[in-house]
């Protein structure tokens, strides 16, 4: 399929109000489209299913699931040239009323105080900024969020029933090859200062080195040769983050208790998760819904060639089919809604935490999306 094909066949079928997801792996040029060819809401009961799950923050509340025999899936080796310029000083407060400001100063402020008094360690608390938008043309801005950001997880998701989402992420929940698994522990966040190295302060090392421990900790029920590399700085669209990558090899092929054990982890809800998470539910002044929920590709089987030059290869002799699952965190997201654009954000919270500076990286960090927009 030509990529002129593939994008027309993601407007047909949004135009015909029917569920889909088109999205592109980190470094990897390939758009897929998993084309759902009605509209009914499935949703995940045991993750032993196969298809793309969508799933929201709490996960009392149901995960969303396009499965493969329900869909028509078509990819598209891609090209995209950067016609987005490069600019680094969008207002993305000018909408952003005194209000708004202060309700999240003073929800900084209460995250403080509870961690001082000992109810958690750590938390992440964020806010959802709303920005009026002339025309809703979805396929376009996840063109140009494709263009903009060769490195992150970029997606777009639809379904009539429940939203239209659109992100560019630049952390992994998890990544399972058979037995072999992958993760990140991705936290501390600086804005990119072209002049400057970036040295990270004691609170950024503190909060990655948290996610990294409840993820080794918790692990080691589920995996084997746990191996932890790590932190390094990478950057995603114009902030830096510390990230670590955790592997080893899983006991079992049990997908349901590894998320459970992983989702959410401190890097987007807080040390210990259930009062963490307790504190985010009963604080935060709005649903967080898919925002910072995981989203991918689950169990996918894949045929691989052990040798692709090989002639006369006895049929399978030397290939063996894999089960893959790819998630990744909502992040650096946007639901459009009524001619808006709902733009999510939020950072980590410790005990050394300065509410101003914990504004300031949130208004950073809606730049991902506002970047697309005034374009
Ligand atoms: C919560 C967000 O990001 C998370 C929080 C970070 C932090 O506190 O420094 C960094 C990366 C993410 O793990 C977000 O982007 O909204």
């Amino acid at each position: 399929m030509i990529q002129k094909e593939l994008f027309t066949a993601i407007e047909t079928h949004y135009n015909s109000q029917l569920p889909f997801v088109a999205y592109r792996k980190p470094n990897n040029s390939f758009v897929k489209a998993i084309l759902q060819k009605d509209h009914t809401v499935r949703t995940v009961n045991d993750f032993t299913e196969s298809g793309f799950v969508f799933s929201p923050f709490d996960s009392k509340n149901d995960a969303i699931l396009f499965p493969l025999e329900q869909s028509i899936s078509i990819n598209c080796d891609c090209v995209f040239s950067s016609e987005i310029s490069n600019n680094t000083n969008l207002k993305s407060n000018s909408e952003t009323s005194q209000n708004t400001y202060e309700q999240h100063l003073e929800l900084v402020q209460k995250g403080i105080r509870a961690i001082r008094n000992g109810t958690f360690e750590k938390v992440v608390l964020s806010r959802v900024e709303g920005l009026p938008i002339s025309e809703e043309n979805p396929i376009q801005l996840f063109q140009s969020l494709l263009s903009v950001y060769p490195t992150a997880f970029v997606y777009l998701w639809y379904h009539p029933d429940i939203g239209l989402w659109l992100g560019a992420t630049p952390e992994t929940l998890l990544n399972i090859e058979g037995l072999r698994f992958k993760t990140m522990s991705l936290a501390g966040t600086k804005k990119h200062n072209d002049t400057s190295e970036t040295a990270w302060g004691t609170k950024e090392i503190n909060e990655q080195q948290i996610v990294t421990d409840y993820i080794v900790n918790n692990l080691q029920g589920v995996l084997n040769n746990i191996n932890v590399t790590g932190p390094n700085t990478v950057k995603a669209g114009q902030l830096f983050h510390l990230q670590s990558k955790i592997s080893g090899i899983l006991k079992s092929g049990i997908l349901k208790s590894v998320i459970e054990t992983l989702h959410p982890t401190p890097a987007i809800c807080g040390l210990p998760k259930a009062e963490a998470k307790n504190f985010i539910l009963n604080n935060e002044k709005y649903n967080r819904e898919f925002y910072t929920g995981f989203l991918g590709e689950l169990n996918i089987k894949t045929s691989k060639s052990r040798n692709t030059n090989r002639r006369n290869v006895e049929n399978n002799a030397y290939s063996s089919i894999k089960t893959t699952s790819e998630f990744f965190v909502n992040l650096r997201c946007m639901q459009i809604k009524n001619k808006h654009a709902l733009i999510y954000v939020g950072g980590g919270i410790t005990k050394d935490s300065d509410p101003q500076l914990e504004w300031e990286e949130t208004v950073n960090k809606t730049q991902t999306m506002m970047r697309v927009l005034l374009n």
